[in-house]
């Protein structure tokens, strides 16, 4: 072989072996590359500056939970809001798919109400709250403005108080002050004792206290809202009132149906929700784990950046021990994800001293923050809202006055005045 050939022979083998060196690199590059495309994407942090209208719900429950989203969360037209109604936002399109696919079957489009707003609420419900109570005011201003407080008199007018359910301390408050008032100005005329009655009853009901509902976002996390009491006093009613009067003042709730006791409750909760757009998270079980279903509601809340959680409980247990038992782990339960910001207890106002027992019961579980008084439309007993608050030493925060979706209102103390003695 000449040396012209081994030159050649020598440059075939260094071009052949600098190619095949370069195919290796090019690979090995091209399997990183691949490999990092694969790594799962986790969806971003929101990095919004500011929040975004409520989105179609995420969420997924726990197993044993589910979240009703038929009340769309994003979807809903707002109470309040000027625009027309529009369609629910649909769920991203899915990429065109080759395959036959189950039939997509689109959730029912709710009709959403629009719940009164809860400003004027107690003025429009104010008839229905003199209608029971006016006995107490005229019965008062009987004896107060008939001329002659005499033992007997005073007598009646105790009398009276106490049968409103005013209980025994402040029926003696009110008393002994009227009679101081009579002893300075001497017996007046109608209108000056209304005017006393008046002040000394408000006294006694405290227009000093916070009446607000912790309803908004505490750190960047919903509200909690956990509802307490026994059955039958208007828990569950209560829970979805109180999401019509939120809904209507723009707040994005979501429902926690941890009455898991009584079937038939997280169906109703559920219609409550639906009417006004708002999701229910329940369990499919009866009797499943209520601590399960309110830790996945307030989990819920969280994901979907609600503004309130509302959590319904069951109140019907075979003793005392149960109950406490079961509101308890709730509690714990509840406070691994979120503290509790509020604990409303129901008492259905004409149940009388029975409903003060039932406080005290809870009040050994869980700190009630405000009371909720149902029924009030349905009793002459309205002094129950002073006794209460004295006895728990929290504000009525809320009264029911009818069985209407809409008839439940913050509880304004000189309205309830006026209206006890109109
Ligand atoms: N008149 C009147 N009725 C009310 C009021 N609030 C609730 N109710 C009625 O009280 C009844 C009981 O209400 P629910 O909400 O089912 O009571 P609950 O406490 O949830 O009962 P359980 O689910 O069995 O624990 C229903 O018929 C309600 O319509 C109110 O303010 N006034």
């Amino acid at each position: 072989m000449g040396r012209v050939d081994e030159l050649w022979v020598i440059l075939t083998v260094i071009t052949l072996a600098a190619i095949a060196g370069l195919i290796l690199v090019v690979g090995l590059l091209r399997g990183r590359g691949g490999r990092t495309k694969e790594l799962p994407t986790r969806p971003s942090a929101p990095t919004q500056p500011e929040r975004t209208p409520p989105k179609a719900n995420t969420y997924k429950p726990g197993p044993g939970a589910r979240i009703d989203t038929s009340g769309g969360v994003g979807t809903i037209d707002r109470p309040g809001s000027a625009t027309p109604t529009a369609p629910p936002a649909q769920p991203p399109a899915e990429p065109p798919s080759t395959q036959a696919e189950p039939e997509l079957v689109e959730p029912p489009v709710p009709t959403v109400e629009r719940p009164e707003s809860a400003r004027g609420r107690m003025v429009r419900l104010r008839e229905r709250l003199s209608r029971s109570n006016t006995a107490l005011g005229k019965a008062l201003l009987a004896v107060l403005a008939g001329g002659k407080l005499d033992d007997e008199a005073w007598e009646d007018v105790e009398d009276t108080l106490l049968q409103a359910d005013l209980g025994v301390e402040a029926t003696t408050e009110v008393v002994d002050a009227l009679k101081k008032r009579v002893q300075v100005d001497g017996v007046a005329d109608e209108e000056q004792v209304r005017g006393w009655l008046h002040e000394e009853l408000l006294a006694q009901v405290d227009p000093t206290m916070d009446r607000r509902i912790a309803a908004t976002r505490v750190a960047g996390r919903p509200a909690v809202v956990l509802v307490v009491g026994v059955n039958g006093t208007g828990k569950t009613t209560t829970v979805g009132k109180l999401a019509r009067v939120l809904v209507a003042e723009d707040k994005d709730v979501v429902l926690g149906a941890a009455d898991t006791f009584r079937a038939a409750a997280a169906d109703q909760l559920q219609t409550w929700g639906e009417r006004v757009g708002v999701p229910t998270v329940r369990s499919e079980r009866e009797g499943a784990d209520p601590a399960a279903v309110a830790f996945d509601a307030v989990k819920g809340g969280a994901e979907t950046e609600a503004d309130v959680v509302l959590v319904d409980t069951a109140g019907r247990l075979h003793n005392k021990a149960n109950l406490m038992d079961e509101l308890g782990k709730i509690k714990r339960v509840i406070e691994k994800q979120s503290p509790i910001d509020e604990v409303l207890l129901v008492l259905d106002a004409t149940t009388g001293q029975n409903g003060l027992r039932q406080a005290e019961v809870f009040a050994q579980v869980v700190e009630i923050t405000g009371i909720v008084l149902t029924k009030l439309d349905g009793t002459a007993k309205g002094g129950i809202v002073v006794a209460v608050q004295r006895q728990l030493g929290v504000p009525v925060k809320l009264v029911g006055l009818g069985e209407g979706p809409d008839d439940l209102a913050p509880f304004d103390p000189a309205a309830f005045v006026d209206a006890v003695l109109d």
